[in-house]
């Protein structure tokens, strides 16, 4: 099982003991610098086709809260921006602070936001499997979303509703009919740049597709994600979720590149 967590002995600052990749040249999240991020006039829009899509289950994996999708064919793809073809939606989850405290993996200019939900997709035109795909060089493509706190957003109640049925490690319930496009803001300019998943085994497999504007949540919304526990229900302890974010990584040379 993972050994790995978001504690003081087992946190982002160890994970480079059992994962050495931790220390690598395209690792994420990290600091966007917008006014150093390179303008694109080729980079075209995102486009995301998640009509079909199909929704199977929420989670709490230990780690995080994730909702899965069905993913056995192209009924739900990422497309266009720097991506050369479609890739499929597998899932996606949050990453959150503490109360009052910031939890975006991301940050713009030094500055965290309350949360960051990311959508994860897969190059299955490339490889055949999600497995192979997550650690191919271009095997997968995460779209990043701020949540910052202000009115309550009109349709995360759908998610948080839910929370209150997956509180402990390893608890999974169905989650049928969402599509995620309820959550995104109405602009999808992005910045993009190659680099990793923010949780071990850290594979440099991604390519982050970061939504410049933010999701507009409620700080009571937010705080349901708070009641979920990283502990399974038959341990002792009941240690809350939150924090469950890495920090930023060194950027070593790369560019981060700017839609309009
Ligand atoms: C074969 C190993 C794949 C592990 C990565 N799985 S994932 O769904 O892409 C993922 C991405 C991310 S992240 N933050 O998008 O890099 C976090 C967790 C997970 C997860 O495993 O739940
Ligand atoms: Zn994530």
């Amino acid at each position: 099982g993972n050994q790995w967590g978001y504690g003081k002995d087992d946190g982002p600052s160890a994970w480079n003991k059992n994962y050495p990749v931790a220390d690598g040249d395209r690792q994420s999240p990290i600091d966007i610098l917008p006014h150093q991020a390179r303008h694109d006039p080729n980079l075209s829009p995102i486009v995301l086709n998640y009509d079909r899509c199909t929704s199977i289950n929420i989670a709490n994996n230990g780690n995080s809260v994730v909702v899965e999708f069905e993913d056995s064919d192209d009924r739900s793809v990422i497309q266009g921006g720097p991506l050369d073809n479609p890739y499929r939606l597998k899932q996606f989850h949050f990453h959150w602070g503490g109360k009052g405290c910031h939890g975006s993996e991301h940050t713009v200019e030094g500055n965290s936001y309350a949360s960051e939900l990311h959508l994860v997709h897969w190059n299955a035109v490339k490889f055949k499997t999600f497995g192979e795909a997550a650690s191919a060089p271009d095997g997968l493509a995460v779209l990043g979303i701020f949540l910052e706190t202000g009115d309550e957003h009109r349709w995360l109640h759908m998610i948080t509703d839910a929370l209150y049925t997956v509180k402990f490690k390893g608890s999974v319930t169905d989650f049928k009919g969402f599509n995620p496009k309820c959550l995104l803001p109405s602009s999808l300019h992005y910045w993009t740049y190659l680099g990793s998943l923010t949780t071990p085994p850290l594979h440099e497999s991604v390519i982050w597709i970061v939504v410049k504007e933010p999701m507009i949540v409620s700080e009571k919304q937010l705080g349901k994600f708070r009641t979920l526990v990283f502990t399974g229900e038959e341990e002792d302890e009941r240690t809350r979720m939150e924090n469950n974010f890495r920090p930023p990584q060194l950027l070593k040379g790369r560019t981060v590149r700017s839609s309009n």
